[in-house]
């Protein structure tokens, strides 16, 4: 079985059908280090987001500290896995392609950061995940009210980095952040009201990811080139690059949230699963048909009333996951991805910027659909 991934209709066919997980490598990219470009981006960006965590009021200060993992859970100096810091790498990138310097695009870094890290306090906090980045939640470690404060508090700061600037272009980059974290908190809402729902359609699903992920990512893409003083057709390509990035993006993050090595993404396994997501292999199996999906249609729906979910043991949501690969669900998430990442690139041939720019932009495309943190 597999979907139809240009009608969104399902289609059977194709048993067995395999599909690379790795998108075909541009020429230009072939000289593109991609560790080089996100520890760029990060350390671009880094004294600009601990000056504006030092902001905070204590102790959100010290529980900023504990979620970018500059500190552990006993307020001691460490280094603990901040995240991949694509946003800022995207932002700095950005400024490049309108002919800034990168440094240019480094308010907007942060600022994208900040927010992005806003949505995942709350969003940990909203699903009761546990794990993040390879340690307890802020919500754990340090309880709900600070984990809601401290989000509140990032956005904020975001907000107020970029007003600071005080220029026509911080105008303009604040207006199109307030847009995109818009967009991120109406798609956290359809996601999780979709928690509820037996049925939520393929397109439903897109729509939403693009709203919860795409958004910010289309944000980070722009905001430095808004920043460099770019005109608006040339921001708008870029944020269509991003939002197609942000959509491999998070297909990619549900094959992780499912099929993910705890090892590597830093959550639990079957996370995706535990919070009854409708995350895109699952609706795409709903949708495929046949005896696989008919079951796994079955199970959900007992799932969604059973006062054991809780309990499910790790062969329960095993016996969920290889319904949801039997029917189709994981190649066809993949395949997605690979499709979304093909729209993200080819918007970048329909404007100027130069030739090292466009190949680090599409070596990070390349990256964020193979990646397995
Ligand atoms: C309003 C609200 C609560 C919204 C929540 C929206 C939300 C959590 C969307 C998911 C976005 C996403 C793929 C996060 C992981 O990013 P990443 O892999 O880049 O994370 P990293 O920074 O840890 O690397």
């Amino acid at each position: 079985m597999t979907l139809d991934q240009g009608s969104r209709t399902p289609r059977t066919a194709n048993r067995g059908e395999t599909v690379p997980t790795v998108p075909p490598a541009s020429k230009a990219a072939d000289a593109v280090d991609v560790t080089a470009l996100l520890e760029r981006g990060r350390t671009l960006a880094s004294p600009v987001l601990r000056a504006a965590i030092d902001r905070l009021a204590p102790p959100m200060d010290t529980v900023a500290a504990y979620h970018f993992g500059w500190i552990d859970a006993a307020g001691r100096p460490a280094e603990g896995d901040g995240g991949k810091a694509v946003r800022p790498a995207l932002a700095v990138l950005s400024a490049e392609a309108a002919g800034a310097a990168p440094e240019v695009g480094v308010p907007g870094a942060v600022a994208v950061e900040l927010v992005h890290n806003f949505s995942l306090l709350h969003d940990d906090l909203m699903d009761g995940d546990e794990q993040r980045r390879h340690r307890d939640t802020v919500w754990k470690v340090h309880g709900p009210a600070q984990a809601i404060l401290v989000g509140d508090a990032l956005f904020a700061l975001a907000n107020e980095l970029l007003l600071e600037l005080g220029t026509v272009e911080a105008g303009r980059a604040t207006r199109r952040l307030t847009t995109a974290t818009r967009a991120l908190i109406d798609g956290q809402a359809q996601d999780i009201s979709y928690e509820h729902r037996d049925r939520v359609s393929v397109e439903e699903c897109l729509e939403m990811e693009g709203n919860k992920t795409g958004a910010l990512l289309a944000c980070a893409c722009s905001i430095g080139a808004v920043l460099g003083g770019a005109d608006d057709r040339t921001a708008d390509t870029l944020e269509r690059y991003g939002y197609h990035l942000g959509l491999a993006f998070q297909a990619v993050d549900d094959l992780l949230g499912i099929w993910g090595d705890p090892v590597a993404t830093g959550k639990q396994t079957w996370s995706d699963l535990r919070q009854r997501k409708k995350s895109l292999p699952v609706v795409a199996a709903l949708a495929a048909g046949g005896p696989a999906s008919a079951r796994l249609g079955e199970l959900l729906a007992a799932d969604a009333s059973s006062s054991d979910f809780e309990n499910f043991s790790e062969e329960e949501f095993a016996v969920r996951a290889a319904l949801i690969e039997e029917a189709g669900g994981r190649d066809w998430t993949a395949q997605e991805a690979r499709r979304q990442h093909t729209i993200a690139v080819e918007a970048l041939d329909t404007i100027h910027m130069p030739d090292q720019v466009r190949a680090q932009f599409t070596e990070l495309a390349d990256f964020v659909v193979v990646r397995k943190r």
